[in-house]
């Protein structure tokens, strides 16, 4: 199987930015999208100080007083913004275990009461007070920006690597205004013994793209390859891990994988892992069925020659067939915190836990 590899690649971004060397770069990149689903990105566009004073933040981020957290809960947010505290997930029937904050990217709702409700998806982030944690902030919303901007330079190369026009994925995105994307910041406590060792269970993203930082030199990433061996991806300073939701599978009918992925938590004698993976999103309003592309044989080809991977345990997206993108994130969303569901959108809730709050919330299922 072409495909079945056994470690992540490292692409070179400054590759891209040559001429002589771009279309190397295009070649290694349409490899990776195709065989592995996931890849590292070297010498990228954030700079090493941004990314080193959000890490430098981490630990004290943790830190702050519980009350400090909860004030900030995931539950006083209709956007799923906010902290959520240890155990609070679950994914495949275990526990996940993590503590973290999801923050976003300056975003003013364009939700109006009658308005559909996935549009209410996004909104302001909430953020620790600035007294107990300064600058920390600014500098969340810094790596953001920057990591926002690579990720739509990286999307215009991908469209190359399908043999499609640089801007042909464009119309998945709103103007910037109108968009939001997603960053958490995420804790890995060791494994205390009485626990399943799952910091987060195998589960696949659900949107366009992820720009992973490991924040902390722990391995524990794992990425499934085509026969469902589990293949490591521990950190290399300096990169990002780079990897294709669902979303992007979708519409390209397969040709970028989805790539499955978990967690081990740090054993016993080690520290926390720590990481911050930001989440790409594409238009609330994107409809993925009717957005048809058109690959050239050859690109078509590959993804022939790559068979199709085994069945995972995973889970999957189904709705994107049907529903707007931000339904089938919302849908999401719900299911991953019920207690949020509960309180912002109770139809939804009803729907999806029908016999009431589950005795554990689901994070992936
Ligand atoms: O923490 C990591 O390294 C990966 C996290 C992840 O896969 C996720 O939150 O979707
Ligand atoms: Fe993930």
């Amino acid at each position: 199987m072409a495909g079945n590899f056994s470690s992540v690649p490292v692409l070179d971004f400054a590759l891209a930015s040559d001429e002589s060397t771009k279309p190397d770069f295009i070649h290694q990149l349409q490899n990776a999208l195709i065989n592995v689903g996931f890849l590292y990105l070297k010498n990228h566009t954030v700079p090493q100080n941004v990314v080193d004073d959000l890490i430098g933040y981490i630990p004290r981020l943790f830190d702050l007083p519980q009350e400090a957290k909860n004030k900030i809960s995931m539950a006083n947010s209709p956007h799923f913004l906010g902290y959520s505290k240890l155990g609070a997930e679950f994914t495949k029937g275990k526990t996940d275990y993590r503590e973290q904050f999801d923050f976003a990217t300056p975003h003013e709702t364009q939700w109006r009461p009658g308005a559909p409700e996935h549009l209410r998806l996004w909104g302001p982030s909430q953020w620790p007070d600035e007294d107990l944690i300064p600058g920390f902030r600014n500098t969340m919303e810094t790596y953001l920006s920057h990591v926002q901007i690579l990720s739509y330079r990286f999307i215009t190369l991908l469209a190359e690597a399908f043999g499609i026009p640089s801007d042909a994925l464009n119309k998945f995105y709103d103007t910037d205004e109108l968009m939001q994307h997603r960053g958490k910041v995420v804790k890995y406590p060791v494994n205390d013994g009485s626990l399943t060792g799952q910091g987060v269970g195998p589960h696949y993203d659900a949107g366009f793209l992820t720009f992973l930082l490991q924040a902390s030199p722990h391995p524990g990433l794992q990425v499934q390859n085509l026969s469902g061996q589990w293949v490591d991806a521990p950190p290399i300073p300096g990169t990002f891990v780079v990897n294709i939701g669902k979303a992007l599978e979708f519409v390209t009918r397969g040709l970028a994988r989805a790539t499955s992925h978990r967690v081990l938590s740090p054993p016993l004698c080690s520290t926390p892992r720590y990481s911050v993976p930001f989440f790409q999103n594409i238009s609330l309003n994107a409809r993925l069925a009717e957005e048809v592309l058109d690959f050239p044989p050859e690109i078509l080809k590959l993804k022939e020659l790559r068979g199709d991977p085994v069945q995972t345990e995973s889970v999957n997206f189904s709705e994107f067939d049907r529903e707007p993108s931000g339904k089938v994130n919302l849908i999401g969303r719900v299911k991953s915190h019920p207690d949020v569901a509960e309180r912002h959108y109770p139809e939804l809730f009803k729907q999806y836990f029908p016999a009431g709050m589950p005795q554990k919330v689901s994070a992936y299922s």
